[in-house]
């Protein structure tokens, strides 16, 4: 049935959502799981309780779905960019037509608050005329040679490509990669994460009605296993990951067996510099944004905040008040600004971070506690009090280690040089910020930084036009931006001879 989970959405409210529909989607439609596979529980963070089940694909469902991608790959390359195009606005206008309801859908799922949702959607309408603009403007080179001879380059899609997402951002990531794939004549099959695999599906619904051929975006359901097969399957041709550093390592073999050209947009654990010169209220805020979105589960999260010494007072006092006034509770509501962690595990091991660091030395200023808020509906939910920690030294574990929860740890620093050193001193590198009034230093210290972004006076903006990648083991490739074209594409080089072929021989 075409978009059934939306129908679902009208009146849904936090705990009342339960989805029945199929999560797989090829040849057009969404695709029952094979008879006799054994199904998981999906949970709505907010409440604990079961959303729906998942059951993940096997090698044949796999197969299925990318022969599916690979017949409408054949009538999708050969259009012309700007018939692609047209799809693609349509696509677009359809999602912002849908925004409430597949933000309301993606909070149920993710846990995040809708205020959050409702821009992420708004992001992935300008993903997607973003990269159908670019879709009817992509063109190669001419060279003239010697002779009259010439050459000219083409810009070829490079056939299946698989994307494989993590679920902090699951409509996102599913956009994020198809929309620049999709605008170079690729086709894609994608696997969300299984803990959110139900705005994915919603994305191929989408694709279908705006006019995409058959099988063009197909989802397949389900975990390590599903994305095994999905590496290793001989006929795709690309793998685009969004995960952790070890899944990504891993992702990065099985393609290198099939020399599969890879995207990696891996984890991190970003320094935010504030300089004592800076804005305070704004290096407050952008503290905040660089700590708190998403419960803090967002991979380029500024997590490592470096202050200058002489303003770390003031500094702490603004932050711990802005942090403890931070509304956590029910998502779906508007004035909610923090919801519930991905799942009960995850809840877990943020809470064991805390009482590491505590362990380690560090000073709870604030939260770090599971909460339970006061609806009674949500008391099985997934809430913790969003943390700032102080007295952080450089060899704890809060301060080295990806936590993926709303925890700040805060560093003293003097110097610029001492600053610089220890905020490279990690093997991540996906983003990095400062904060300071004098316009070189900050430009002196953005060429410093290791890391893929570097955000001056803000944090956490990422326009669709801006490149994103990371540095070191946050991964390489680029998404967003004009540049990642060039990884959804290969060019072809055609030389032409006007005369006689001169041969040594
Ligand atoms: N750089 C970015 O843009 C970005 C964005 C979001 C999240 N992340 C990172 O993602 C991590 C959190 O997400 P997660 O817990 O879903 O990560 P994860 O690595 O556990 O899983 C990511 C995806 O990989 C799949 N997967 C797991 N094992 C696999 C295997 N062997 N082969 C193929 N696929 C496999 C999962 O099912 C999921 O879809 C964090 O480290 C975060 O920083 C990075
Ligand atoms: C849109 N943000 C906030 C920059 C997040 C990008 C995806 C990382 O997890």
């Amino acid at each position: 049935m075409a978009h059934s989970s939306l129908f679902a959405m009208g009146a849904a409210s936090t705990g009342s959502l339960l989805l029945s529909d199929n999560l797989n989607f090829w040849d057009g439609e969404r695709v029952a799981p094979r008879p006799g596979a054994t199904a998981e529980p999906v949970y709505e963070p907010a409440t604990g309780r079961v959303l729906c089940q998942l059951t993940p694909c096997g090698s044949d469902e796999v197969d299925l779905a990318i022969q599916s991608a690979r017949g409408a790959y054949v009538q999708w390359s050969k259009m012309a960019g700007m018939e692609r195009a047209r799809v693609m606005l349509e696509a677009a206008r359809i999602i912002r037509e849908r925004r409430e309801k597949i933000a309301k859908l993606e909070v149920i799922n993710n846990g995040k608050s809708i205020t959050e949702a409702l821009a992420d959607i708004d992001g992935c309408c300008q993903c997607m005329e973003y990269y159908a603009g670019l879709a009817s403007t992509m063109a190669g080179q001419h060279i003239q040679l010697p002779g009259g001879a010439f050459a000219y380059t083409r810009r070829e899609p490079l056939g299946v490509c698989v994307g494989i997402g993590a679920w902090n951002y699951p409509f996102q990531i599913a956009v994020v990669k198809s929309a620049p794939a999709l605008a170079c004549g690729n086709a894609m099959v994608f696997k969300p994460s299984p803990m959110t695999p139900v705005t994915a599906v919603v994305l191929a619904e989408i694709y279908q009605e705006a006019g995409v051929p058959r099988g063009l975006f197909c989802v397949v359901q389900g975990g390590a296993q599903t994305g095994t097969l999905l590496c290793q399957h001989p006929e795709v041709a690309k793998v685009s990951f969004t995960g952790s550093v070890p899944t990504g390592k891993k992702v990065m073999e099985m393609s290198a067996r099939g020399v599969k050209p890879v995207t990696l947009e891996l984890g991190g654990k970003s320094p935010l510099i504030i300089f004592n010169d800076c804005e305070l209220d704004n290096a407050v805020k952008g503290a905040l944004m660089a700590n708190f979105l998403t419960q803090g589960q967002v991979c380029c999260n500024g997590t490592r905040v470096f202050v200058q010494r002489d303003i770390m007072t003031q500094f702490l006092e603004k932050v711990v008040s802005r942090t403890k006034a931070i509304a956590v509770g029910d998502p779906l509501l508007d004035q909610t600004r923090m919801g519930a962690l991905i799942s009960k595990p995850q809840l877990e091991k943020v809470l064991a971070f805390v009482k590491q660091a505590k362990e380690q030395g560090a000073e709870v200023l604030c939260g770090g506690e599971p909460l339970v808020p006061a609806d009674p509906k949500l008391k099985e939910g997934y809430f913790m009090s969003p943390c700032v920690l102080d007295n952080c030294r450089d060899d704890m574990t809060c301060v080295k280690e990806e936590i993926f929860g709303p925890v700040m740890s805060v560093l003293p620093f003097d110097t610029e040089e001492e600053v610089l050193r220890r905020a490279n001193n990690t093997t991540f590198g996906l983003a990095s910020g400062v904060f300071t009034r004098d316009i070189s230093r900050a430009h002196r210290v953005a060429e410093k930084l290791e890391a893929g972004t570097c955000y001056i006076n803000n944090y956490n903006i990422s326009p669709v036009e801006v490149p994103f990648g990371g540095y070191k083991m946050s991964g390489f490739g680029r998404e967003n931006g004009q540049v990642a074209i060039e990884y959804y594409s290969q060019l072809k080089t055609v030389v032409v001879e006007m005369g006689d072929v001169e041969s040594l021989f």
